[in-house]
This record gives C-alpha cells, structure tokens and sequence, in this order.
C-alpha cells in the first residue's frame, strides 16, 4: 500500500541513506531496526510525506506523491498517522487529546464531517474515543487531565488519538523508548490491534527483541541503506546478508 522507491535522501551535502526501498501493506507491521542516529527517524518522515527526497518515489495505492500537485499530496498524507518518541499532549482531558485525531480528520471535507457528526454524542465525545482509549488500556481515564498522567499513560494516549484518527497507514518513531515493559506491553498490543484494523504499520526501534515480537518483516537499516528486507524469523535466524548477520548478533555495524 505505501511503497518506498529508490529512495536517497540528505541534510545539506550529508548523505542520509540512498537507494533505500520498503514497503508496508495493509494490515502488516514492518519493523526498521538499525544503530542509533542511522536514519530511522528520517525515513519516517519521508514515509510521512513530511520530507521531499533527493530521489525515489514514495507512492500510496499507487499514487506517486511528488509527481501529483500539493494538495493531492496533502490528502495522501492525512492518510497517514504518525506517534512519536514523546508524548505531545494538549492541555486538557485525556478524551479531548484523543478527540483531536477525529476532529482534525473531520476537518478534511464535508463528506467526513457529515458521517463523523452522526457518530458524535450530544457532548461532543465519541465512541471512537472510548474505543481508542480502550485499546491501549486507558479508557477510566478519560475524563483526567493529560498534564497529570505518566509519561508511559501519555504515551498510551498518544496512540489512541493516532488510532481515533483512523489512518491507512501508521508511522511510530521509537514509541516505546522511554517506557517501562508494562507501557512497552500495552503499547505492542495496540501495534497487533491496528494491524487488525487493516492498518499498515511501520515501527522504527533499535530494541531488535521488539521487532521481533510485533513485526511481520523486518528491514535493517546499516550505513547508508537498507541491507535486508525479510520476515522477522528469517532476519533473526537465518539473515542472507553479512552485515545485518553481524548487527543482529551485537556487533556494533555502522
Ligand atoms: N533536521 C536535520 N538537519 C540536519 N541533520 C539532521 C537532521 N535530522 C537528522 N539529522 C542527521 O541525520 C542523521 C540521521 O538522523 P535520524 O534522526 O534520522 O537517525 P535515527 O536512526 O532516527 O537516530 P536515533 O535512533 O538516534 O533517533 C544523523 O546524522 C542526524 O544528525
């Protein structure tokens, strides 16, 4: 569904990664695993339509989002739903941070609107909500103030208002970096949830044994490309390249 292309991208004349292809489909969970500082978030943000490539091709169903004009391309990246390394909440209750994923989706046309204000109850809260809030185990809480939860409860909340924003595809920068294993657990859960919503998900982590819990393929990300694209079992036991052999096993492969 997103597919990547040849993808070759820089800051200025420093090289990020070149020639870089991957591809996520509908309902399945891609993992990017690869050193710190290598280009993982980059590539996210490229996936997300955010940064232009030097050279490549970044289509959605098809749809080769730089060759179309601006705002084709901003409706292919409102298909796409992004949670960072940090929680970004706004101040107010943990519903109205979730809330925001259906409101700004609800913004797009009048179609959406229309369908969204059938779902919409008399106080302005829907179920989507609750139902986000209950996939990532936070739905008592919907009422609290987001300045007063945890950073891992943040996190959680993070992910229900990327959930509530219904995307075709989700992009997560190290979610869980910063979690302890009870947030980590909830958030993988939802990772599983969202592939069973028919969402494409692509995970990048430097932590290999989560890749290896949520991911259906997995892409080693070394140097300045992608070594090996394979299904997880296959990159953590049997890896046709060298390099990716080595990372896998801890050896530091830059
Ligand atoms: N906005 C920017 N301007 C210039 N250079 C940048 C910018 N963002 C990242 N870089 C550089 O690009 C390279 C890749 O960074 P990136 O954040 O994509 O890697 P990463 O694999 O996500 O790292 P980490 O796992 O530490 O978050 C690094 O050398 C980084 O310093």
């Amino acid at each position: 569904m997103l597919r990547a292309t040849d993808l070759t991208q820089s800051y200025g004349s420093e090289q990020v990664f070149r020639e870089l292809s991957l591809e996520v489909d509908t309902g399945e969970v891609v993992a990017v695993i690869g050193p710190s500082g290598v280009g993982k978030s980059t590539l996210l943000r490229t996936l997300a339509l955010a940064l232009a490539p030097d050279d490549g091709t970044v289509t959605l169903d098809g749809t080769a989002a730089w060759a179309v004009d601006e705002s084709e391309r901003l409706s292919l990246r409102r298909r796409i739903g992004m949670v960072f390394q940090e929680a970004n909440l706004f101040d107010a209750s943990v519903a109205r941070n979730v809330e925001y994923g259906l409101r700004v989706r609800r913004s797009w046309s009048d179609r959406l609107r229309t369908e969204l204000h059938s779902i919409l109850s008399s106080n302005g809260t829907a179920d989507a909500v609750y139902e986000s809030l209950e996939v990532v185990e936070l739905a008592d809480k919907a009422d609290q103030q987001a300045g007063s939860l945890s950073g891992g409860e943040a996190q959680r909340v993070s992910f229900a208002r990327a959930l509530a924003y219904d995307p075709d595809v989700l992009l997560l920068d190290e979610p869980t970096s910063d979690l302890d294993p009870r947030n980590t657990a909830v958030i993988e859960d939802a990772i599983d949830a969202a592939r069973d919503r028919g969402i494409g998900v692509v995970v990048a982590t430097h932590d290999m044994h989560q890749a290896e819990r949520v991911a259906d393929r997995v892409a080693v990300l070394l140097g300045d490309t992608v070594t090996e694209t394979a299904p997880t079992e296959v990159i953590f036991e049997d890896p046709s390249d060298a390099r990716t052999r080595k990372f896998i096993s801890g050896e530091l492969v830059y």
